[in-house]
């Protein structure tokens, strides 16, 4: 039976959705929220049966047939069903070895993919307009009082990464000022690290529209992040590249964790829920050749390139040298005074 049952009971035992009724709005609403539960065609077969109670459905009644035994059925699943939470994800291509599985069982966990940007994401999580999210490592540390992180799968990479870049006109000398990819807050982090005893330091950062050629007109150097990393390399005007990451792994021996997922201390996940977040990267690699031949399509990229690029350069596991990766980070803000506190990392659990 499964997921349309408890629209069914909530239409069915209404007073006021008993026989031919007029629409009635807040009814609409609730079924409405929770039509977003139920499998493509629960829809067009509540409204094809005859001789029933009425269903909302988008503001509108349509007619719908009632069994008894469902209805038994629908009270006890209508019970323990709860809305979906809202799990934040950006959309770059390193995210689609954990996106493309977590959307095909999003639903069945009881998640609702919202898709944005990084940085937007770590904003919406915080105003609690997200449950939990792929959120910018560096803001999972900054608010460990609001967020719990979720085991087993992140965005890491250990060497070079190819997309987390810091492009110069000139050497590290000559840098008076820097525009920062908008969508990123790991990365202006992880730059200010390695970078603010090299450059001088009257050095002035701005946030900027990640276009690189607009932010080497305005600026001597730029910090790009995601996709835009790829043209970075191939539309170089003689500009000096630097990967973060590399850097980080030269200086550190370290894994370096650009994006955790991170849940509001006050929500609950299920145990399906942390189940198919720890599962994503195994289910990511096995549906890997599909996912590289649909993102070549999508972006105009070299086969050889998407494909080292998710197989070898970005790490979707949260393990042991992650943490040790993320914990090594952590101390590095507090050292700098970017964290005022030397938080300790708490996990979700049941
Ligand atoms: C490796 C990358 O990591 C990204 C870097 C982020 C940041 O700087 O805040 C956020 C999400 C990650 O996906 C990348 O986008 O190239």
């Amino acid at each position: 039976m499964g997921s349309p049952i408890p629209v069914f009971f909530c239409a069915g035992l209404r007073p006021e959705a008993k026989g031919l009724c007029p629409a009635v709005p807040a009814m609409a609403v609730e079924l409405t929220k929770k039509f977003s539960l139920l499998p493509p065609g629960a829809t067009r077969r509540a409204a094809s049966e005859e001789n029933g109670l009425y269903l909302g459905l988008g503001g509108t009644f349509r007619r719908c047939f009632l069994d008894p035994a469902w209805i038994a059925l629908a009270f006890l699943s209508h019970r323990v069903m709860p809305s979906p939470l809202k799990f934040g994800f950006h959309d770059f291509l390193n995210a689609q070895p954990l996106l493309v599985p977590l959307e095909k069982t999003a639903r069945e966990a009881g998640f609702e993919i919202v898709k944005d940007v990084p940085a937007r994401l770590a904003d919406r999580l915080h105003a609690g307009e997200l449950d939990l999210a792929m959120i910018p490592s560096i803001e999972y540390l900054s608010h460990t009082d609001r967020y719990r992180l979720v085991p087993g799968a992140c965005i890491a990479s250990r060497g070079a990464v190819d997309t987390v870049l810091l492009v110069m006109r000139g050497g590290v000398e000559s840098v008076r000022t820097v525009a920062l990819d908008e969508r990123s807050r790991t990365s202006a982090t992880l730059l200010r690290i390695l970078f603010e005893d090299v450059f001088p330091p009257e050095v002035q950062y701005s946030r900027t529209h990640p276009d690189l050629a607009h932010m080497m007109r305005t600026c001597d150097a730029a910090l790009v992040i995601g996709d835009q990393g790829f043209s970075a390399r191939a539309n170089n005007e003689g500009w000096t590249v630097i990967d973060l990451s590399q850097r980080w792994w030269e200086q550190t021996g370290c894994a370096f964790v650009h994006a955790v997922v991170a849940v509001r201390r006050e929500v609950k996940l299920t145990p399906e829920g942390l189940e198919v977040i720890a599962d994503a990267p195994a289910q990511g690699r096995a549906a890997m050749d599909a996912i590289v031949g649909d993102q070549v399509e999508k972006t105009g990229l070299e086969e050889s390139v998407v494909r080292d690029y998710l197989e070898n350069k970005i790490l979707y596991t949260l393990g042991e040298e992650e943490v040790a990766g993320l914990t090594l980070f952590r101390d590095l803000c507090f050292q700098k005074n970017i964290l005022n506190v030397r938080p300790e990392l708490e996990w979700a659990s049941l």
